[in-house]
Order: C-alpha cells, then sequence, then structure tokens
C-alpha cells in the first residue's frame, strides 16, 4: 500500500528527511513520533504527492509517485485522504456541507451523499451539529469536521497530521475509537502525533520514530 526507498528530501539546504525507507500493507495502523522538526508533516506531504522527493523511491496505493505526472494526481487523491493541522474547513459553510464537498464534486447522486454524510457524522460524534454554521464550532469540533471530510470519500489511506490537537483526553480517545473503526474497515492509517498516551494505548499499531529527518527508530 506504502512504499518508501531510500526517500529524501530538503528545503533548500535543510535536510527535512534524510534516506527513509519502510513498506505498510492495507490495513496498517502506523504513527509517526519524533520531535517538532523531526520530519513528520513532511513525510505525509510526500505520501499525498504534495512535495516531491529529491531523492528515492516512492509508490502509494499503486502510484508510483515519481512516475504520475501532475494531471494526474487527482488519481492519487481520490485514494489517499490528509487532513493538516491547519485543516481547512469552510466556515460559512455548515458542517453538513463541509463534509459533503468531496463527493459533490465527485458529482455523486444526492441521495447517495446524504447517506453517506450522515454516517460518517454519527461515527465521528457530530450528527446532531449537521446543520450548523462552522464558524460557530469550537476548535476540536472544527478538527472532526476536518477529519469527517477527509473519510466520506471512505479512502484506501487517510494521512493525519496531529489529529488530537485540538482536543481534550476524552476527545481524543473516542477519535481514537473512531480511527481504530476506519482501519478495521480496511483504512491504512498514517498519524503524525506528539501524543504519547495514544501511541501507548494502541497495540497493534506500527511505530516510526523520527528524529532530524531520520528514522531513529521504528518496530516493524
Ligand atoms: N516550508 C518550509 N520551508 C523551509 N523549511 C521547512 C518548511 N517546512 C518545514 N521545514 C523544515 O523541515 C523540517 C521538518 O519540518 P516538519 O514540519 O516536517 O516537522 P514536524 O516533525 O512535522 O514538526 P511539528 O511536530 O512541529 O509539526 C524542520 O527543520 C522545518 O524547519
Amino acid at each position: 500500500m506504502i512504499h518508501l526507498k531510500n526517500v529524501s528530501y530538503s528545503f533548500g539546504r535543510n535536510w527535512a528527511l534524510k534516506n527513509i525507507s519502510f513498506d505498510l500493507e492495507k490495513g496498517d495502523f502506523l504513527f509517526i513520533t519524533g520531535p517538532s522538526g523531526a520530519g513528520k508533516t513532511t513525510l505525509l506531504k510526500l505520501l499525498h504527492a504534495d512535495l516531491f522527493p529529491k531523492g528515492g523511491e516512492i509508490k502509494v496505493a499503486g502510484y508510483d509517485l515519481k512516475k504520475l505526472p501532475t494531471r494526474k494526481h487527482y488519481l492519487l487523491k481520490r485514494e489517499v485522504s490528509i487532513v493538516l493541522q491547519d485543516f481547512k474547513i469552510l466556515t460559512k459553510l455548515t458542517v453538513f456541507e463541509n463534509v459533503a464537498l468531496p463527493l459533490v464534486v465527485q458529482k455523486k447522486p444526492t441521495l447517495q451523499i446524504q447517506k453517506r454524510v450522515r454516517a460518517v457524522l454519527r461515527s465521528i460524534g457530530l450528527y446532531n451539529k449537521a446543520s450548523v454554521r462552522c464558524d460557530e464550532l469550537s476548535g476540536g469540533e472544527q478538527q472532526r469536521v476536518a477529519i469527517a471530510r477527509a473519510m466520506v470519500v471512505n479512502p484506501k489511506i487517510l494521512l493525519a497530521d496531529e489529529p488530537t490537537g485540538n482536543l481534550d483526553k476524552t476527545l481524543s480517545l473516542h477519535l481514537l475509537s473512531v480511527f481504530n473503526q476506519f482501519n478495521l474497515h480496511g483504512t491504512t492509517i498514517v498519524m503524525a502525533t506528539h501524543n504519547e498516551e495514544l501511541v501507548s494505548r494502541q497495540d497493534r499499531a506500527k511505530i516510526l520514530y523520527l528524529q532530524e529527518g531520520n528514522i531513529e527508530a521504528k518496530n516493524f
């Protein structure tokens, strides 16, 4: 599902990632941990073809990202959803409208959209906020809207950058259980986090520990 071999990335002279290699299978759950500036976000952006490696091999969801032309990136992005720290939701729209957006863009039938959006909102605990405008939500609720919008297309892979950053302990654990449900239905999850408690609670997760752009440790 994900294959990286000797992947490196630099911002100018600053090597954010150096010779990163690992493989993930369908249905894996990976935590990327490590201190601030270790390269976690950069790695997620490479997996979503938002950045391009300076060296190495990178294959995601069956696509060789070094060979995939920009005009075909939409094919990858249909299969791989990303939620970054600045979760860009449209604050003037309602929760329902935000989450429905990717399906509207894909021109799915209205009834199918309504069914799928309601199911995702229910699973993430936002069902009763469906008609609320997003600028009336808390930061944690807005973050969950972004995650619901990423999941509504039923992606093969979900990439999430510090998704519990704005959530209290109870909501963080709830979100982890939501991710687990998606994962048990086959979505491969790659989650960057500083939250050591979440990492330690997840027995079956793979863990990649980054430091200064290197893999310092991994358990797989
Ligand atoms: N747009 C950018 N321009 C220049 N350097 C950058 C840029 N984005 C990141 N970097 C640098 O790349 C390195 C890795 O950054 P990255 O954001 O991937 O780390 P991170 O592990 O996600 O950090 P955090 O936990 O704080 O989010 C850091 O040294 C950072 O300063």
